[in-house]
């Protein structure tokens, strides 16, 4: 297998004021094609800033990011920008809905952003998805008439309609109850094992964590073992 991720070395301080604040100090990891990875930490230890970068939202100050072996330092901003359109189904914790939007508008404009027109295979997929997650009812509503556990299985409706090779969490459950984390996550579960894509996601709860094949634990801005983790509660793991 082939990595599809890669990170190497990656570094990144913020400025406030005169005061550094390190987020990342010299992380690498590889996550191979077809992986499920979660990545936990307590708070502050760098894990959304890992998230941005890897997504190619934000440039870290060292290191490089590797996406299919593509260098995102060696392209310009228009073809990261597409390549993170095409490759990358992005899910964040507060949904990021466009309000004006209905449900299935704010999922197909993915579709359009990344400039591609639906086939016949892309719409029996969406409409499974859309079953799957169970918002198939729920598609002419606009996201302040959707309960935030609908709005997040939406998001995530989104993050898969382009049948992206990686798709990225940042939190994903961390606004949901316990029935609509269970949905989220084993759609997440489902889009690896079925639908062969990669996953990384962020999280700060042991039992989502246990979706993931690997898990990695971040500390301060590092990569560490779990025993340095000390919000870690090891749980049982969650597959299937
Ligand atoms: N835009 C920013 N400007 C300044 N400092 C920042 C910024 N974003 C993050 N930081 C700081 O960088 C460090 C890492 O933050 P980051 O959000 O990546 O951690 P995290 O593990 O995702 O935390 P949480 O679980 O609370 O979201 C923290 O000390 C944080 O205060």
């Amino acid at each position: 297998m082939a990595a599809i991720i890669q990170a190497q070395e990656l570094r990144k301080t913020y400025k406030i004021g005169k005061v550094d604040v390190p987020a990342l100090r010299g992380v690498s990891f590889d996550v191979e094609e077809g992986e499920f990875v979660s990545v936990v930490g307590p708070s502050g230890s760098g894990k959304s800033t890992l998230f941005y970068i890897l997504g190619g939202l934000t440039k870290a100050d060292g290191g490089r990011v590797l996406i299919g072996g593509t260098d995102f330092a060696q392209l310009s901003d228009a073809e990261r920008t597409n390549l993170r359109k095409t490759k990358i189904g992005f899910v964040f914790q507060k949904f990021n809905l466009l309000p004006t939007l209905t449900a299935r508008d704010n999922i197909n404009i993915a579709r359009d952003i990344a400039g591609r027109k639906a086939t016949a295979e892309d719409e029996a997929l969406s409409a499974r998805i859309n079953a799957l997650l169970g918002i198939d009812k729920r598609l002419d509503h606009r996201p302040s008439e959707l309960s935030g556990g609908e709005q997040q299985r939406v998001a995530l409706a989104r993050a898969l309609v382009n049948r992206p090779a990686i798709v990225l969490a940042d939190e994903p459950t961390g606004n949901l109850d316990s029935k609509n984390s269970d949905i989220v996550l084993n759609m997440l579960r489902q889009s690896n094992r079925e639908f062969g894509q990669t996953v990384l996601m962020i999280t700060h709860n042991p039992e989502a964590a246990s979706f993931g094949d690997r898990i990695i634990h971040m500390r301060d801005g590092e990569i560490v073992a779990p025993e340095k983790d000390p919000q870690w509660v090891p749980s049982t793991p969650n597959k299937q």
